[in-house]
């Protein structure tokens, strides 16, 4: 039956649904720039009442996605009925074809789900994920795309809108927000009431039909999120008309931005991974081998802090960050690490390792 092209989606927690067969599911996009707040809704919609089996799956860089699994995982705990992984990464150009095959393959294997949520990572073109049901209505599909809702980081929402990009390319964040059902401008606690009507201003001159919620923590009421029915016929809207109006591309990759990981054994002092941090985002003084300075957009971590009996998420968004102890606890004979996640510019990942080993030397060993 599986088709040897169709990429796996990689159930976690497995255990087995019997869904009641007939009606399509529908499939929200959530999308937004980095660190806008998109995990954080998705951690909140699954933790609201909603008598629905909710399938999530994270279109997260590579490298990064068992990071971002664990993190949301952590934050979320045990509330996630289902969480599927695209084991290629990128979903946009790994997937593209087969992306619904392979949800539907999982639909088969699993049972059915009464909704799917898909995150996409900050950089991505959601047009390119949302072509992939446009394609698929055609073929009678068990699912359906509901809505793209993207969520706009209050703070920094009006940098990521405006931002000039070099000849040619297209700026992610106002694409996201071309597409949008719906956006979210979220961490309005972060901005004063004058900084929130410039972005949500900035937002409406982008897509002027598009309803705009304000939210802290992403806490919206669900009903403006799910069950939009964007694209039924009875809204008179069709995907193929939307994704028209909004060039999409296969570039959705800014070039020059990437993601670093890396790892690095023992425990480290909580001061040392301040300064660290603050050299980075605050003091910009971390350079590339040729003398650039590393331009830091989001930072994600799980490390060990000396003292600490539990694994602490290190969380960062432009120049803001914060370092939160998780309810997991390192295990007696676990060996105890710092994984760290860094998406920005002129980041090399020798450099960044070695300033980050540098930063917390004194402390390794200890434990
Ligand atoms: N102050 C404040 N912080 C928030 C709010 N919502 C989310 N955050 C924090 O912002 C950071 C990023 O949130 P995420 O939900 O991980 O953002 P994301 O869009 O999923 O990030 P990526 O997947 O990396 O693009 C986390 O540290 C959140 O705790 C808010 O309303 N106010
Ligand atoms: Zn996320």
């Amino acid at each position: 039956m599986e088709d040897e092209d169709c990429p796996d989606l990689v159930p976690i927690g497995a255990e087995q649904n019997d869904g009641s067969p007939g009606g399509k599911i529908p499939v929200t996009i959530i999308t937004g720039y980095l660190g806008a707040g998109k995990t954080t809704l998705l951690n909140y919609i699954l933790t609201e009442q909603h008598n629905k089996r909710i399938a999530v799956i994270l279109n997260e860089f590579g490298e990064g996605s068992a990071l971002e699994k664990s993190l949301a995982i952590s934050q979320g705990g045990e509330l996630y009925e289902e969480w599927l992984e695209l084991r290629n990464g990128c979903l946009c150009c790994s997937v593209k074809d087969n992306g619904v095959k392979a949800i539907e393959n999982l639909m088969q294997r699993r049972g059915k789900f009464d909704y799917i949520l898909l995150e996409t990572t900050g950089l991505a073109d959601p047009g390119a994920v949302a072509s992939m049901f446009w394609i698929d209505s055609e073929l009678g599909s068990d699912i359906y795309l509901d809505g793209i809702v993207s969520v706009v980081d209050a703070k920094h929402g009006l940098q990521h809108l405006t931002e000039e990009k070099p000849e040619g390319l297209i700026n992610e964040a106002s694409r996201q927000v071309a597409l949008a059902d719906l956006v979210i401008i979220n961490k309005t606690d972060l901005v004063s009431e004058e900084e929130l009507n410039k972005v949500r201003t900035s937002v409406r001159s982008i897509n002027g039909l598009v309803k705009i919620l304000e939210t802290q923590r992403s806490r919206v009421d669900l009903s403006n999120v799910l069950d939009l029915h964007a694209f039924d016929s009875l809204s008179g809207v069709s995907l193929q008309k939307k994704l028209e109006h909004v060039k999409t591309t296969h570039e959705h990759l800014d070039k020059a931005i990437i993601t670093v990981t890396f790892e690095v054994p023992g425990n480290i002092k909580e001061e040392n991974l301040n300064l660290f941090i603050q050299n980075l985002l605050w003091e910009k003084n971390v350079k590339d081998k040729t003398g650039c300075t590393m331009d830091v957009i989001r930072l994600k971590g799980l490390v060990s802090i000396q003292g600490k009996s539990h694994q602490v998420i290190v969380q960062g968004v432009h120049e803001l960050y914060d370092l939160e102890e998780t309810s997991v606890a390192w295990k007696e004979d676990e060996k105890r690490t710092n994984r760290l996640v860094l998406i920005g510019r002129n980041l090399d990942k020798e450099t960044i390792k070695e300033v980050f080993i540098a930063t917390v030397r004194e402390e390794q060993g200890n434990s």
